[in-house]
């Protein structure tokens, strides 16, 4: 990346402080571009999941990395649970996605309590494994809640063989499904339930490739903290299979990391190495001296972060990405830019300023896949609660398990909000249409920039430095002003 002639930067920048220039391009289409990552996770997009705990779940890390992200497990999961969670992702199919199942016999409030998680908007109704009906909301509609499924079902029912999906490819099942007018249909293999595939899933399997591990399955993975047995804990996740391991912490340009580290290493992991958070070039030199693959970079640029508030601490995300990346990429290591994501734009500019990936956190907390429950404002509108990792509930999660005056102590170091409302995006409620608002805005970044892969890329991008008014520029104006 280089800054346009005569725009050497004078002050650190962040996302909205930098453009790109278009560059004369030979990429002719923006499919032809390559997302794939090169850090060695396997991901064909470049987007990770923040290891929040109301944000990256088990339904979360499937959708993802079935759309080749990569979502990690937060380090306040229990280890049994993380095990858990990972052979679960890990049975999923790459292609066909997982239905809300309900039965007959369930009521209509059952269902709606279960359609919000998930984006296909109707459960897949089932009799001795067998698919007999679907429901959406349009049937629960003006119905006693507690009537039964098999009263607001239909059941004049278009399912789809899976193996017939993989004889006749996915353009032709997108077109049966068109030609039947259905959004999605149950999939079966011999009859029994295997699955949904919704017309925009069709679409989207031809467009992304899923991030699998070598036997083929999903892939996740898991964050420890730098406190407690950290070998053992980390001996536990790669266990449990996972295919990436974070090692975490709000400073991470500390002694105490710096053991980490070694106590991970000393278990040999086979997965990449993550370590932060970082904000400076000697940051990633000392992290990767002891033993990080990946370094990730952020502190304070999180929504539900207030250290900088607290402490002042932290560096504006854009020029702590470049920095991190150049000292990084002198040392054959990667970075990934961890927070402060809000636009498709800013992804496309942690990538331009060298990352490998970027880390999403409370963006993704607003949509159906996202652990929390769904509630609604009172207006209509859904939302989430988000919540930091170092915020009060968070906390005192994680202690629960110490005395109660280790509780207290640690309880005086807040560091994040405990009260995020994020609302789900009437047109993007889904964390797959966020994906593809992303995705596509990057490939036509890369378009832009004349970059086939994410490499040139990084190389290619020229960045120049804007006013608050060249940034209020670009915004759409959708009311006469
Ligand atoms: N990217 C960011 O800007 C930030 C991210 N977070 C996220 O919150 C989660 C919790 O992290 P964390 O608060 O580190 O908790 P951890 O449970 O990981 O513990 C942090 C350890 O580091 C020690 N420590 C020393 N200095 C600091 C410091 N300035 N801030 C925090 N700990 C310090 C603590 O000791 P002692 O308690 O005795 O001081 C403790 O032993 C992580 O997921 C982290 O990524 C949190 C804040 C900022
Ligand atoms: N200072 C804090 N930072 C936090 C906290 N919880 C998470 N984080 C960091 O934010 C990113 C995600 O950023 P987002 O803008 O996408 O939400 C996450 O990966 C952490 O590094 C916190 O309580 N305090
Ligand atoms: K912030």
């Amino acid at each position: 990346m280089r800054f346009l002639p005569g725009q050497q930067p004078t002050t650190d920048l962040t996302y909205g402080d930098v453009f790109m220039v278009p560059s004369r391009s030979d990429v002719t289409s923006r499919f032809d571009v390559d997302l794939s990552s090169d850090d060695g996770t396997g991901t064909t997009t470049p987007i990770v999941v923040a290891n929040m705990t109301a944000v990256a779940g088990r339904r979360m890390s499937e959708t993802v990395a079935r759309r080749g992200g990569i979502a990690i497990l937060p380090q306040d999961i229990p280890v049994d649970v993380v095990a858990d969670v990972v052979a679960d992702v890990k049975s999923k199919d790459p292609v066909v996605e997982t239905p809300v199942v309900v039965t007959p016999a369930d009521t209509v409030a059952d269902v709606l309590s279960l359609l919000g998680k998930r984006s296909h908007g109707a459960a897949v109704v089932v009799d001795s494994g067998r698919p007999v009906g679907v429901v959406t909301e349009a049937d629960c509609t003006a119905v006693d809640r507690f009537a039964r499924v098999e009263a607001v079902m239909s059941t004049d029912l278009v399912t789809l063989d899976a193996q017939r999906i993989e004889d006749d490819g996915l353009a032709a099942t997108f077109e049966q499904l068109h030609a039947a007018k259905v959004q999605l249909a149950p999939v079966v293999r011999d009859g029994v339930l295997a699955g949904v595939l919704t017309r925009k899933g069709a679409v989207r399997s031809t467009v992304y490739s899923p991030a699998l591990d070598a036997e083929g399955r999903l892939r996740v993975g898991a964050a420890v903290g730098i406190n407690g047995d950290v070998a053992a804990k980390t001996r536990d996740l790669l266990d449990a299979g996972i295919d990436v391991l974070v090692v975490d912490t709000a400073h991470g340009h500390q002694d105490k990391m710096i053991a980490a580290l070694e106590a991970v290493r000393s278990v040999d992991p086979q997965v990449p190495v993550v370590a932060g958070n970082v904000v400076t070039a000697q940051g990633v030199r000392d992290l990767a001296a002891a033993g990080a693959d990946i370094l990730k970079v952020g502190v304070g640029p999180g929504a539900m972060c207030t250290t900088r508030m607290q402490t002042a601490v932290g560096r504006p995300q854009f020029s702590a990405v470049l920095e991190c990346a150049a000292a990084a990429r002198e040392l054959g290591k990667h970075v990934w830019a961890d927070g402060g994501v809000r636009h498709p734009r800013d992804v496309a500019l942690a990538l331009a300023a060298g990352a490998s990936q970027v880390m999403v956190g409370s963006w993704f907390a607003g949509t159906y896949e996202s652990p929390g429950d769904l509630h609604e404002d009172g207006s209509g509108r859904l939302y989430k609660d988000s919540f930091g990792m170092a915020s009060a509930r968070a906390v005192a999660a994680r202690t629960a398990g110490g005395s109660a005056f280790d509780r207290a102590r640690k309880a005086l170091y807040e560091e994040g909000i405990s009260t995020g409302k994020m609302y789900l995006d009437p047109r993007r409620p889904g964390v797959e249409d966020l994906l593809d608002e992303i995705t596509s805005g990057l490939r036509s970044s890369c378009t832009y920039a004349g970059a086939r892969t994410l490499a040139e890329f990084a190389e290619r991008a020229t960045v120049g430095i804007q006013s608050a008014a060249g940034f209020a520029e670009g915004m759409p104006v959708a009311t006469s002003w």
